[in-house]
């Protein structure tokens, strides 16, 4: 039966407050209007930011929601002017979007986009500032401008990456997020060149795609740091060299580092979240030249801090969205990476369940053992 034009009722994870379960609710989707795009998800990954959004914790966060942000599907249909993709393809949601006309766009010096930004931080389509989602008649909010954790969702024609028909919409559902996160904080943002020396803060996916980003960047030393030592033999597989587990130590972790490397590593990556670890990992890094990649998402209220001195004396502090890739032009270049095996992407998969067991896959993400957990949206 065409569904263009009408509004479809399918399921999807509702976020009502804070903390509060999920509920898989019947919701209806709008069509899609001008510069819209309606896709059927067909996989979806859950990311720690969905559960910092889900703590009540992000300045951003909206209830109720329908959260989730790495993903893959099928267009079901396009509004007005959609031009560059139509129903029948297969696509990625980009919670970064490239609309290639704004001022940040045309820069050349970020892969941030205006264009749609300020309508999907406040939950609603840019057309409009309404949502497209509802149920009976009562508005549920978008998210990140990509709201996966729907069987249907409306999202920017700005947001969608068009991809190889014949990519597993199962596995590259997670060049959504995390992988192209840490692959692009060492290649886009911090440049890593061969023979250096690097240190990860926090071995989760992000972490581990960074470690694996180094290793192909030919990193000579590439150190772990996580306070879970579980993580330690899974991440050697991605490249991490050395481990270093902040219990073992009574000295400062930053210490540790600058001691292990005779003065400090080149780069540092902090992939947890933590802003006293964000300043551990600023300061071990070389005097002179190092330089420290903010990865992680802190919280509302959350600040970071270091004496000036580290900075005067050449340190270098950054940060990344979407590893400083440009997402509708580069997704599909990740898609074709995976699909000649230049890159990892069915070792992140840990877990596989249904949309319905979407809160028990949150307990997941909360245990050391899984990495990212890829949800079949139609059971
Ligand atoms: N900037 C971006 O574009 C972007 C994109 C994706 C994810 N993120 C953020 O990146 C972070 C990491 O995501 P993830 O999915 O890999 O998370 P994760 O929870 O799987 O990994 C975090 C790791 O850090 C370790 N850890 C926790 N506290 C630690 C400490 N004090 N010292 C050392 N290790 C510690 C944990 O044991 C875990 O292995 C999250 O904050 C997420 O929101 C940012
Ligand atoms: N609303 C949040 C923003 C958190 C944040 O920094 N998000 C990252 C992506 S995390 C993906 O897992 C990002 O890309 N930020 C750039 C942007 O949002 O435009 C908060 O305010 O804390
Ligand atoms: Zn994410
Ligand atoms: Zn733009």
């Amino acid at each position: 039966m065409a569904t263009q034009g009408q509004v479809i009722t399918c399921k999807a994870a509702v976020a009502y407050e804070p903390n509060k379960p999920l509920v898989i609710e019947d919701v209806q989707v709008a069509p899609p209007q001008a510069g819209e795009v309606r896709i059927k998800i067909l996989f979806t990954a859950l990311c720690h930011t969905d559960a910092y959004t889900w703590s009540g914790k992000d300045p951003e966060g909206l209830f109720p929601c329908i959260l989730g942000h790495e993903a893959a599907g099928i267009v079901e249909s396009v509004g007005e002017g959609v031009t560059e993709v139509q129903p029948g393809d297969h696509v990625i949601p980009c919670y970064q979007a490239e609309c290639r006309e704004c001022k940040f766009c045309k820069s050349g010096k970020t892969n941030l986009c205006g264009k749609v930004r300020t309508a999907t931080g406040a939950g609603v389509m840019m057309n409009d500032r309404k949502s497209r989602f509802s149920i009976n008649g009562k508005p549920i909010y978008h998210f990140m401008g990509t709201s996966t954790f729907s069987q249907y969702t409306v999202v920017h024609d700005v947001s969608v990456a068009k991809i190889d028909p014949q990519a597993p919409l199962d596995k590259v559902c997670l060049l959504g997020c995390g992988v192209p996160t840490g692959l692009g904080a060492v290649w886009n943002t911090a440049k890593v060149e061969p023979g250096a020396i690097v240190a990860i803060f926090g071995l989760g996916t992000v972490g581990l795609a960074v470690a694996e980003g180094a290793k192909s960047a030919g990193a000579s030393r590439i150190i772990g740091v996580d306070i879970d030592s579980k993580k330690f033999d899974v991440a050697k597989n991605f490249g991490v060299s050395e481990f270093v587990n902040p219990k073992d130590y009574d000295k400062p972790i930053q210490q540790v580092l600058v001691d292990l490397t005779d003065g400090g590593v080149d780069y540092s990556f902090e992939c947890i979240g933590n802003v006293s670890v964000m300043r551990s990992a600023l300061e071990c890094c070389h005097k002179g030249w190092g330089t420290s990649v903010i990865i992680g998402v802190a919280a509302s209220g959350q600040e970071i801090s270091t004496r000036p001195f580290q900075l005067v004396t050449g340190r270098v502090w950054k940060g990344t969205a979407f590893g400083g890739f440009k997402s509708r032009s580069q997704v599909p270049w990740l898609v074709d990476k995976y699909m000649k095996k230049e890159i990892k992407i069915d070792e992140y998969i840990t877990h596989n369940l249904t949309v319905g067991d979407i809160n028990k896959a949150f307990d997941l993400m909360h245990e050391g053992g899984c990495l990212r957990c890829v949800l079949k949206m139609n059971e």
